[in-house]
């Protein structure tokens, strides 16, 4: 690829950061979408209060429950290849059907889903730190419950700063 070729792709892509709660999908993903120069959106965002209630109150969200919410992130990712201009999205994603949802109706390899790792152990010493606006950090556990590990995602451990961390998935996607 040129160097005219690789920052037209990089500008186009859509990245969604997925991974449980407290994996770093916000915090890696909004300096993903600065070095790549494309806006970054936060599922968090788009959920109904119903759902931010059930989290808050410690139950996790159903299948459900979701449905709504994906359908409309894909509403979202859909006008922004329509336009032309990527975007990093940070969404859970936790099942494949979720991000089958997620990328539903895109032109195939318009998407890459980019999975945050950590262990158990250091995502739940980020959340007891952390203040949130609706998530319960007693949730952790159905979390990596319900994810589906991708076969086919960019996969990262986010256990270094995090510009090590967006450097990492670059190179993973040749975009570097
Ligand atoms: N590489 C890192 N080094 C140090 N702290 C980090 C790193 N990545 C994330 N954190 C911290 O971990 C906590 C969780 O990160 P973040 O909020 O980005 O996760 P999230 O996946 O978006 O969570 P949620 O899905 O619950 O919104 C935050 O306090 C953040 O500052
Ligand atoms: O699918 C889900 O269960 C939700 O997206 C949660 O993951 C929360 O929204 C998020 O983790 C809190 O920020």
């Amino acid at each position: 690829m040129t160097a005219g070729s690789t920052e037209t792709a990089r500008r186009r892509q859509i990245f969604v950061l997925m991974g449980v709660s407290g994996s770093g999908k916000s915090t890696i993903g909004t300096l993903l979408a600065q070095r790549l120069h494309i806006p970054f959106l936060d599922a968090d965002d788009f959920h109904p209060q119903a759902n931010k209630d059930k989290m808050h109150a410690g139950h996790p969200l159903t299948d459900e429950d979701r449905w709504p919410w994906l359908a409309t992130l894909n509403r979202l990712l859909r006008d922004h290849a329509a336009q032309g201009t990527g975007c990093v999205l940070a969404c859970s994603a936790l099942r494949e059907v979720y991000r089958d949802k997620l990328a539903d109706g895109l032109p195939p390899g318009t998407v890459d889903f980019v999975l945050l790792q950590g262990s158990r152990e250091l995502i739940q010493s980020r959340l007891a730190q952390r203040r949130h606006e609706f998530m319960n950090s007693k949730l952790l556990d159905s979390q990596f419950a319900t994810l589906e590990t991708p076969d086919d995602a960019i996969k990262v451990t986010n256990d270094r700063s995090p510009d090590q961390v967006v450097d990492d998935i670059l190179q993973q996607e040749h975009l570097a």
